[in-house]
């Protein structure tokens, strides 16, 4: 018998086969979190799709839309953005859309790479755009960080005091020169379709988690269903999908690619929910707020990130800025993106 969850009675929750989320939940519930790792998209999954009524950017968007960019290259990489149709056409294959996803990321780097963008702007730029995560979002880093799971997610913002060690990010690296300007962007090239275990040092980072065989993933794209494809040893995987857009026409594919999907719901409430319904399995579950006020409690102080040690190269320091950090994961701790 799986206990009622009450995150899941939530007005914006949809579910195809309610009674098919029983046996993950149970199986995640019975293991109180031990077994359990979360791999989460960033751009509008933990990140805000809307705000005040208004479209959030992408991380990428921070940068093509700020001022460090010319005219001329917010124009070509605007131009680029006509690739998006392809991008969300339910009816081409992935095959198909992959040459023109590595197209445009390969493009937009390229664009990027020539407008000698230095650190400090980058910083800034991030600074500026500092608020876009949706609500929640520290009581779910805090939770899962008391409770010891890694294995979590892309791109986590180290500014909002959420960037614990038990967090491994995978994403494009910037390569910054000497003289701190952007030069380019560390290979393999990660874009909306390849983010899986087999890109980069995802395989090594998932062997290290063999022991943590229950799946709680996190997306919002129809490519990100399958981030946690090809890790080793996975024995129940349970995946919610926020369908931010077109929800009339999407609906039915986010139905079938999720088992629970959380239509333009800004907040992070459902999934702490569900977090807090999976690590509390002996009794009552308490609210999300009770939880992450009991998790502050035994919190240790956040250590440092390496990249923030003080004989680390300044560009280091933009890394983390700039969400693109490179931390080797901390055995026993981890995450994922
Ligand atoms: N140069 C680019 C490349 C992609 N995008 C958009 O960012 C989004 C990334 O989404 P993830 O789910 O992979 O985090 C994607 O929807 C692209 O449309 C961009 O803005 N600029």
């Amino acid at each position: 018998h799986t206990p009622q969850v009450r995150a899941l009675g939530a007005p914006t929750v949809q579910m195809r086969r309610p009674g098919l989320m029983h046996e993950p939940l149970r199986t995640l519930r019975k293991a109180e979190g031990g077994c359990l790792q979360v791999v989460s998209d960033f751009d509008l999954t933990l990140s805000k799709f809307s705000h005040g009524g208004k479209r959030c950017p992408s991380s990428y968007n921070i940068l093509d839309n700020s001022k460090v960019i010319s005219e001329e290259c917010c124009s070509s990489l605007r131009t680029l953005t006509t690739t998006i149709p392809i991008e969300t056409d339910p009816q081409r294959p992935v095959e198909e859309k992959m040459p023109h996803m590595v197209e445009w990321w390969t493009r937009a780097h390229e664009l990027l790479c020539g407008q000698s963008i230095s650190w400090l702007q980058i910083a800034e730029v991030v600074r500026e755009w500092g608020t876009m995560l949706r609500e929640g979002y520290k009581t779910f880093f805090d939770t899962l960080y008391q409770h010891g799971i890694g294995d979590i997610l892309e791109k986590v913002i180290w500014q909002r005091g959420t960037l614990h060690p038990n967090i491994h990010i995978l994403y494009n690296y910037m390569d910054l020169g000497d003289d701190g300007l952007l030069q380019g962007f560390k290979a393999p090239l990660i874009h909306i379709f390849n983010k899986n275990s087999a890109v980069g040092s995802s395989a090594n980072y998932f062997r290290q988690l063999q022991g943590r065989t229950n799946i709680l993933l996190l997306g919002d794209s129809l490519g990100d269903r399958s981030m946690a494809d090809g890790v080793p040893g996975v024995q129940d995987i349970l995946k919610v999908g926020f369908l931010n857009d077109k929800v009339e026409q999407q609906r039915e594919r986010y139905l079938e690619a999720y088992d629970a999907v959380l239509e333009s719901d800004e907040m992070l409430d459902v999934v702490n929910g569900l977090l807090q319904h999976i690590l509390c399995p002996g009794g009552h579950e308490d609210t999300p707020e009770q939880v992450y006020h009991g998790a502050q409690a035994h919190l240790p102080p956040l250590p440092l990130p390496p990249c923030l040690l003080p004989k680390t190269h300044v560009g280091r320091l933009v890394e983390a800025f700039v969400k693109k950090p490179h931390f080797s994961p901390i055995e026993g701790h981890t995450a994922v993106s």
